[in-house]
């Protein structure tokens, strides 16, 4: 059965989208304005649906699997749940008022919220009983005080630069952090879905490592193998060859790509030498 999987057509996650799938091996479309893409070699279809939408295809079982953020699928409500993060399209979802207005989020109370997510929105004052109008609007969110409609607004910020342009503060703890995830229905585990879903998984859970991780080659002597070896313990455990050259051995481990070149600094000043890094494209754990 061919595994049906929904990802943005545009918008802030749909270049990512697109890449760390072409970089799991799928197929991926040439032209913006098609709507969707076979790829039987692989066993799937895509489609191209506009982000907000995802979670409601999938919730409502129409299609296997989906990208989307995770605010949206908060927003829509639909039944569907997180598989995986995906590390891209990361924002905070916040309150903001016009600088020095408001502090506190008891503030809220009895004032006009403008937003693009009703739903995010009003579970967030639900569960803490403030009482305030939510009104939905489709974008450009931080115009609407400025233009009368609303007191506050709760918008997605990720430099803060649209804030600070609309002479705006966010205020409050964020109501939300938000990434990329990879969707299925609420309740399907693995087998209730086609039998590629675990294949799709496991490429694009290889792309993220691969993206996370680089290879650490060095060479270094006995005496100082053991202490080199706790700086790169690798996922499972480092690989080590002797070298022809006596009492020395070569070490390769896989290391957080955070951090590499300190550790490189350290292995360094511990003796090793000829030590290299390199990147990984891919990989199955
Ligand atoms: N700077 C950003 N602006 C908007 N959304 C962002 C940003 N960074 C990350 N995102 C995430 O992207 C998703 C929203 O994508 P979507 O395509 O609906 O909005 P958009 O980028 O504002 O596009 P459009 O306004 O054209 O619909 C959300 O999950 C949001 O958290
Ligand atoms: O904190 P920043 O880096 O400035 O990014 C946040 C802004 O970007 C998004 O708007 P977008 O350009 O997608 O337009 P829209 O929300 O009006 O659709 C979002 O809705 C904020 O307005």
């Amino acid at each position: 059965m061919t595994l049906k999987i929904a990802i943005p057509n545009k918008g802030s996650l749909a270049t990512a989208a697109a890449d760390i799938l072409r970089e799991s091996g799928y197929r991926q479309r040439d032209d913006s304005k098609q709507l969707t893409l076979s790829d039987p070699e692989n066993g799937v279809e895509f489609f191209y649906l506009r982000p907000r939408d995802i979670a409601l295809y999938v919730g409502e079982g129409t299609l296997d699997v989906g990208i989307t953020g995770r605010d949206l699928l908060r927003d829509s409500g639909a039944q569907a749940q997180e598989a995986l993060t995906l590390g891209f399209g990361r924002s905070t979802f916040r309150f903001a008022g016009p600088q020095g207005r408001f502090t506190d989020l008891e503030q809220l109370a009895g004032t006009r919220i403008a937003t693009s997510y009703v739903g995010v929105v009003q579970a967030f004052l639900d569960e803490r009983g403030l009482e305030a109008t939510v009104t939905r609007l489709d974008g450009a969110v931080e115009s609407s005080i400025q233009l009368g409609v609303a007191d506050v607004i709760a918008d997605v910020v990720e430099t803060g630069s649209t804030l600070r342009q609309a002479g705006l503060e966010t205020f409050g703890e964020p109501i939300l952090q938000s990434e990329a995830v990879l969707i299925t229905r609420a309740g399907a585990d693995g087998t209730a879905l086609p039998e590629g879903f675990q294949v799709f998984r496991r490429r694009v859970e290889g792309v993220l490592v691969a993206r996370s991780y680089v290879m650490m080659d060095y060479d270094v002597a006995e005496a100082d193998l053991e202490a080199a070896m706790r700086l790169t313990p690798g996922i499972e455990s480092p690989t080590i060859a002797p070298l022809s050259r006596d009492g020395w051995f070569a070490v390769r481990a896989m290391v957080p790509r955070d951090g590499s070149q300190r550790l490189m600094d350290e292995l360094y000043d511990l003796g090793a030498r000829g030590i290299l890094l390199t990147d990984i494209h891919a990989c199955r754990l």
